[in-house]
């Protein structure tokens, strides 16, 4: 494989170790096709350190505790604070305490050589990997590179905001300190689930949302409902303001934030929860003819429009910034890596073919762990419309379903399912509650299996779960 300690060629190189790196090498493997692995911080990415592992491990007991203070007999049991030092301290597990020998060796495990560096084109097929102690790697790939090289966090540039040293999704999920007092601008997945964490663990914290609500991706309930309990718990969200500057008094001082509305407000940390932007600045694009600091356009599966050997796959290509996602279209794009390749047989790109990540498009699942929490998957109404589908959307409170009434005392929830008049089929769906999460699968199936509601009908959910709640959209939907 390896004909000079500089210089090496493989069938396959992937730019970036994030979980989807991860698992497109895990099926250039398996095929059969040797391949390098390239990563310049920790194997397992931003998901594994400073996103989905310890932002979860964080919020599982805050949600925990959340459901158990509505269970009649347990209640008076939780009243008292969370031990923040423990909570902190699973966290810490959970990110494998920031080190990723585990990871490194399942890579070796797979088969394929990993390379610690970053990784640049340098033309076509043709990749350098610059180590930590300078040393420097020329990788040449005989069909294909995949750029994983996912994102990071994007702060605004307001006046003072470098000095004032921000939290950013990486702070927020590694921090070893309750802050006594967090602004979170931004009211996205990030802001709320930090917001979620933080406020709980005992620090006041206080939104600054630009724009109506929360979520503003997501049904219009899902943000009302998530900001009704925010507020309940402490929080202090604040909508159609934005921050115009942020100054920090001295290396430990307090950061003061100034708003548009004229207003200030003193705050111990703030965190920019302010949306990603993608990790192809220093990644010797321009050698391949494409714009350093842009997002990757890709087809459907995951090759860059344009290009016959280069993908781009995960978070960088901004079809979905989502792990589960990533890693659906790594074995997409790995499968139609090794179909090329080899050459045997035509690929399936057609709709929901095996080389075509068609989901991306329109089943796309996410659940926001808050309390309570929200889950969706495929279209919202506002986007059906958009998309010029002829629809109807079907509402049912959570809280009139049986299975509801007994997971939580007081439940407050709501279900929205959307129906494709014309195919009667289900295009989308959105449950908010307490212990919804577990739920949205359903939903997946449902919208990409693209089961007709006629058929729907006949999947019985069991008595008295909060699933019973699909009977009740379709009665409704129904008549
Ligand atoms: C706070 C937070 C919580 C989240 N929670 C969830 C969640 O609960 N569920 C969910 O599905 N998603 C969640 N996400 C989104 C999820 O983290 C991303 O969608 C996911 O990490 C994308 O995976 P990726 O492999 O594409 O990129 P990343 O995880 O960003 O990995 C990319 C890797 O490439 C490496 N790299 C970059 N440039 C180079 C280079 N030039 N050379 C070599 N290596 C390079 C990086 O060091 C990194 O290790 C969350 C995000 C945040 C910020
Ligand atoms: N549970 C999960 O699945 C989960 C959890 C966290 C993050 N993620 C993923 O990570 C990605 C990043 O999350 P995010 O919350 O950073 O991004 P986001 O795009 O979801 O939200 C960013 C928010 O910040 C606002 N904003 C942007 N610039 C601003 C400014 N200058 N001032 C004030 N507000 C501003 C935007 O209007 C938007 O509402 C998302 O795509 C999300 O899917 C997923």
């Amino acid at each position: 494989m390896t004909d000079a300690v500089e210089n090496a060629v493989y069938d396959v190189v992937v730019i970036g170790a994030g979980p989807v790196g991860e698992n497109v090498a895990d099926r250039t493997r398996a095929a059969g096709l040797s391949t390098a692995v390239v990563e310049t911080e920790l194997v397992g990415g931003e998901c594994s350190y400073w996103a989905c592992m310890p932002s979860k491990a964080l919020l599982r007991p805050v949600v925990a505790r959340a459901d158990a203070r509505k269970v009649p007999g347990l209640s008076a049991a939780v009243q008292g604070p969370l031990d923040a030092a423990a909570v902190l301290a699973h966290r810490d597990d959970y990110a494998s305490h920031w080190k990723d020998d585990g990871q490194v060796a399942w890579l070796e495990g797979i088969g394929a050589d990993f390379y610690r560096g970053q990784g640049r084109l340098t033309g076509t097929k043709a990749v350098s990997v610059t180590g930590p102690d300078g040393s420097e790697h020329r990788l040449t790939a005989r069909h294909a590179v995949a750029v994983c090289t996912g994102s990071r966090a994007v702060v605004p540039d307001l006046p003072g905001v470098a000095d004032a040293r921000p939290w950013t999704s990486r702070e927020a999920t590694s921090a070893k300190e309750v802050p006594g007092r967090l602004v979170i601008v931004g009211g996205g997945v990030v802001g709320v689930e930090m917001a979620t964490v933080w406020q709980a663990l005992g620090a006041h914290v206080t939104m600054l949302i630009r724009g109506k609500g929360l979520l503003p991706k997501m049904e219009p309930f899902a943000g009302e409902l998530v900001a009704e309990a925010l507020t309940e718990a402490g929080a202090d969200i604040r909508t159609g303001v934005s921050a115009t500057s942020v100054r920090r008094a001295g290396p430990d001082g307090p950061v003061t934030v100034e708003l548009d509305n004229g207003e200030r407000i003193e705050t111990d940390e703030i965190l920019f929860a302010t949306g990603r932007a993608p990790r192809t600045d220093d990644l010797g694009l321009e050698t391949v003819e494409l714009k350093p600091g842009s997002w990757l356009e890709v087809d459907d599966s995951c090759r860059v429009e344009g290009s016959n050997w280069l993908y781009a796959v995960g978070d960088v290509n901004h079809r979905a910034l989502l792990t589960h996602q990533g890693k659906y279209q790594a074995r997409i794009a790995g499968a139609a890596i090794a179909a090329r390749a080899q050459g045997t047989a035509p690929l399936s790109t057609e709709r929901w073919g095996a080389h075509a990540a068609t989901a991306d498009h329109a089943a796309v699942p996410q659940v926001v762990f808050t309390d309570p929490e929200a889950a969706s998957v495929g279209l919202t109404l506002a986007a059906a419309e958009r998309a010029g589908h002829r629809v109807r959307a079907v509402d049912h409170d959570l809280a009139a379903v049986a299975g509801s009434g007994l997971y939580a005392d007081g439940y407050r929830g709501h279900a929205r399912m959307i129906v494709d008049l014309d195919r009667e089929i289900v295009l989308g769906v959105t449950f908010v509650g307490p212990g919804i999460g577990e739920l949205l699968h359903s939903a997946t199936v449902a919208v990409a299996g693209e089961v007709p509601i006629d058929r729907l009908w006949h999947a019985v959910p069991a008595y008295p779960t909060i699933s019973e709640v699909w009977l009740r959209l379709l009665e409704a939907y129904r008549g």
